[in-house]
């Protein structure tokens, strides 16, 4: 097959004071978050002026991914300009019949890799006669991804006589979680994958022992989220004697809002209170090897070059045209609809599936 584009996926960011309210709205539109919760995070980003860095850190790796490939690349959001709607007309204008789909998450999931197929389904329903979008596959386990953050570890740790290593990644609901990858693979394929390149980059580093927990938790308080949250397990950690942590956001490819808030404010302070030293390894981002490993994925797509993965997990998530990876591969979790919080059965089993119609009403972004 043959590509005409590339087109970087995100997730966007609001780029003033102003942006920051409709910005939030559209990530959390149908989603049960409580206005609360919103309030807070409005907060966090108005904190730095209103300004998340992740459009900044999309533009300057796309610039440095143009270096490497033969096709021209175009930038899309799905939830801050440019809208990947928008960007999707423009592609279209310009003559691109098809495309790559380069999604900056590096997991499975729904809000990881399958949220990402519905932006691209949004997409093309929005524009007439849409190019073909080709998404890339999943790449938490490529040996570019887990050398930049083993290096990323090693210099943050560098301050240190001894450390504990802990991996950070996004919390997801546990029902989410349980409906991640196709259901006879089991379940909980992105907390599998986070723990997966986790043990990766440990191993790489030659640490035996380090912890995996979770951060930046949504939603209404009674529905259960993957946990500890990060800056509980820093008072977990000081109650048993560590002096030191290192903290490796392995869940994220940049420096965004939720990494420079949740941990390098909110983590850190509460480190600093209990005496402890702090350090927090970088992203993959402004890493040369971030735009090699994209040019390689590309690579995959127009030479055939091969598939570099250093788990036994499938190189999954690659999809044409927004289509579902597997059968029921990823589904949407159930949330509660706002008031009536508790009736979204916490425990998420799917088998009551027909609740999920109601639970899911309101939402024009979850339903297929
Ligand atoms: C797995 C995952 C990733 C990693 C994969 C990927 O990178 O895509 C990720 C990334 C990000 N999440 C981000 C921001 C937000 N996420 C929110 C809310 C949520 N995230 C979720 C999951 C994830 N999120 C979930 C299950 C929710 C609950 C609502 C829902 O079910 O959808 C909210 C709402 C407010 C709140 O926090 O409650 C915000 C503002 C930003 C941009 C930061 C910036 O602006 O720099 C980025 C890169
Ligand atoms: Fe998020």
């Amino acid at each position: 097959m043959s590509y005409d584009a590339l087109l970087w996926l995100s997730f966007g960011g609001p780029e003033g004071p102003e942006d920051v309210r409709p910005f939030l709205e559209n990530v959390t539109r149908g989603r049960g978050v409580p206005p609360e919760r919103l309030d807070e995070v409005e907060k966090h980003y108005q904190h730095f002026g209103g300004v998340s860095p992740i459009n900044a850190l999309n533009r300057s790796a796309i610039e440095r991914v143009r270096a490497l490939v033969d096709l021209p690349v175009y930038f899309g959001n799905r939830n801050w300009h440019p809208m990947v709607e928008d960007t999707l007309a423009e592609m279209k204008a310009a003559g691109v019949r098809r495309a790559l789909v380069f999604p900056t998450s590096a997991y499975g999931g729904y809000s990881a890799c399958r949220q990402y197929d519905e932006d691209i389904l949004r997409a093309r329903a929005a524009v007439e006669d849409a190019p073909e979008l080709v998404k890339i596959r999943q790449f938490f386990d490529h040996p570019l991804f887990i050398e930049s953050f083993a290096d990323a570890v090693r210099s943050a740790a560098e301050a240190f006589d001894g450390y504990r290593l802990v991996f950070t990644a996004h919390s997801v609901p546990l029902s989410a979680d349980r409906a991640a990858g196709p259901p006879e693979e089991g379940g909980h394929r992105y907390s599998r994958q986070v723990r997966e390149a986790s043990r990766l980059v440990a191993s790489a580093l030659g640490v035996d022992e380090y912890d995996v927990v979770w951060q930046s938790r949504s939603g209404p308080p009674e529905v259960p989220w993957l946990e500890p949250d990060i800056v509980d397990h820093v008072d977990q950690l000081h109650a048993r004697g560590v002096a030191n942590v290192v903290v490796c956001p392995i869940g994220f490819v940049s420096d965004h809002l939720e990494v420079v808030w949740d941990l390098d404010t909110e983590a850190r302070d509460r480190a600093a209170e209990l005496g402890m030293g702090f350090a927090r390894a970088g992203t993959p981002n402004d890493d040369p090897r971030f735009a090699r490993l994209v040019a390689e994925l590309v690579d995959e797509h127009l030479a055939g070059a091969p598939v570099r993965k250093l788990s036994a997990f499938p190189a999954a998530g690659c999809t044409a045209n927004g289509e579902l990876c597997a059968p029921r591969c990823c589904e949407p979790a159930r949330r509660p609809r706002p008031g009536q919080a508790g009736s979204g059965q916490p425990g998420g089993d799917r088998a009551g599936s027909e609740q999920a119609g109601s639970a899911r009403a309101g939402s024009d972004r979850t339903a297929p």
